[in-house]
């Protein structure tokens, strides 16, 4: 069992480098099974838990990955199954992405049932809505969802219900090899829905209007493998910047690339944080006091439920109270406890949580909920007074490459350790030494 441990008060400094985006380069591995023929090559795929996950899923269904560095060439040439288990399904939803593309290349996909997670109960009705309506006959049975075609899929108009993420890029991928024109209307516009689309073009698909509510997919015969280099990750580049912004800092977040980030800008900016964005990525300088500002999450362009612990994490440390109203999903606020763990007062009601900020903030031992509320607890740790211990790193390693190691770089004091310190360790103030810590063997993976 590892954990961060963060000892809060230094202020960050110098320049930090994105990594490829999680929830770009997961649909993208899972749109190379589209590939009949040649090899796709992509670049910049981040070495996260996901990465892998989604790896042990291409390699189960036949294709044969490789990698060098963060570029990955992946065959899909051969696929020998159609099945995804459960077991790899448990470890990550978005396993579920290969629904689209199995069906729309063997006819038929047998996936396990994802089932909910911490953030909420995540259905995947708008997915199984869309393979039906273009001719999909769909099954439920022992945790299983199963799915055949007789001949290709049917290009049909299908209006989402809700403009979910994966539903789209499930939807787009089945489409590119249907029989006809998909019009997927009340589509996510998410920039990895773009970058999607993009990589789907270079495989030979006819994609058009990703980013926009309304995406139009002109089936084509076949598709084979395409170079594609990932976009940067949008969530990770806005943890930085809040991480620089807590601690009062000056950071550039190399490869940030503004637009992906409008309202996030924005709602640092109303705070009192100077943003100053150029081609290559992000200065962010935090020189006066911080001011409330009351945020609400909302599907892209709006303020991005993934930004949403992080940004709370800020408003603590801001003068006056926030309101975070969070619409996305309706269970993600599971890292308020925690945060009130480290003397934070935060109110959940209902929907929206009353931050008061401004208040003395002290390390504790908290828990990760999910992957974004666990960056957030180290953006708390790195300014509470004492020493934190983050654990539940799991859920972190899914989304962030080498977080000790970047905010380190940045000249803060965090460290990972791999097993339970001792009571030996603990100062009397629950601090740990580090040359106690150091007795357990450290991760710089
Ligand atoms: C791998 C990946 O890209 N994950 C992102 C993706 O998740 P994901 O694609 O799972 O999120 P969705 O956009 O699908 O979910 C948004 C909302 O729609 C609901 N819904 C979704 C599908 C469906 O069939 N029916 C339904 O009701 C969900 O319960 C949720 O309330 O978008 C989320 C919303 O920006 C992000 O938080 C995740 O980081
Ligand atoms: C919720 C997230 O991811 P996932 O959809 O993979 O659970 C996230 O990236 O914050």
């Amino acid at each position: 069992m590892s954990k961060f441990i963060v000892r809060g008060g230094k202020r960050l400094k110098g320049t930090v480098r994105v990594s490829g985006a999680k929830n770009a380069v997961l649909p993208i591995l899972a749109a190379s099974l589209l590939g009949e023929e040649g090899v796709s090559v992509i670049h910049d795929a981040p070495p996260l838990e996901d990465v892998k996950t989604i790896h042990q899923v291409l390699e189960k269904l036949g294709a044969s990955l490789s990698y060098e560095g963060e570029t990955v060439e992946i065959n899909a040439e051969t696929l020998v199954s159609h099945e995804a288990p459960y077991e790899l399904m448990r470890k990550m939803r978005a396993s579920f992405l290969v629904m689209g593309p199995l069906l729309a290349r063997t006819g038929k996909a047998r996936i396990s049932l994802p089932g909910g997670c911490a953030i909420g109960s995540r259905p995947i009705d708008q997915h199984l809505k869309g393979f039906e309506a273009m001719g999909a006959e769909i099954g439920l049975g022992q945790g299983y969802i199963e799915a055949k075609i007789n001949g290709r899929l049917k290009g049909t108009k299908i209006y989402l219900d809700v403009a979910s993420v994966g539903a789209t890029e499930n939807i787009m991928m089945a489409a590119t090899l249907a029989e006809g024109t998909t019009v997927l209307e009340n589509a996510a516009r998410e920039p990895e829905i773009v970058d999607l689309a993009n990589y789907l073009n270079k495989m030979g698909a006819k994609v058009r209007g990703a980013g926009t509510g309304v995406i139009r997919i002109e089936g084509v015969e076949r598709l084979r493998g395409a170079e594609h280099t990932v976009i940067p990750d949008r969530v990770e580049a806005g943890t930085y910047m809040v991480a620089a912004a807590m601690t009062g800092g000056d950071v550039y977040v190399e490869g940030a690339i503004a637009d992906h980030l409008g309202p996030v800008i924005s709602k640092m900016e109303e705070m009192g944080v100077t943003v100053q964005p150029d081609e290559n990525g992000i200065r962010v300088i935090a020189d006066k006091p911080l001011k409330a500002v009351d945020v609400k999450t909302l599907p892209y362009p709006g303020f991005p439920t993934d930004m949403q612990s992080q940004m709370m994490a800020l408003l603590l440390a801001a003068e006056g109270t926030s309101v975070v109203t969070e619409t996305v999903f309706e269970n993600r606020f599971m890292h308020v406890d925690e945060f009130n763990l480290m003397s934070a007062n935060i109110k959940v009601d209902g929907r929206a949580a009353v931050v008061t900020g401004g208040l003395k903030l002290t390390g504790a031992k908290v828990t990760a909920t999910d992957l974004r509320a666990g960056a957030a607890l180290i953006c708390v740790g790195l300014v509470a007074e004492g020493t934190t211990e983050v654990g539940g790193t799991h859920h972190i390693d899914r989304g962030y490459v080498h977080l000790a190691e970047k905010l380190s770089a940045l000249g803060a004091d965090i460290w990972r350790v791999h097993a339970e310190p001792t009571s030996t360790t603990a100062d009397e103030d629950g601090s740990i030494k580090r040359s106690d810590a150091s007795r357990v063997k450290s991760t710089m993976a």
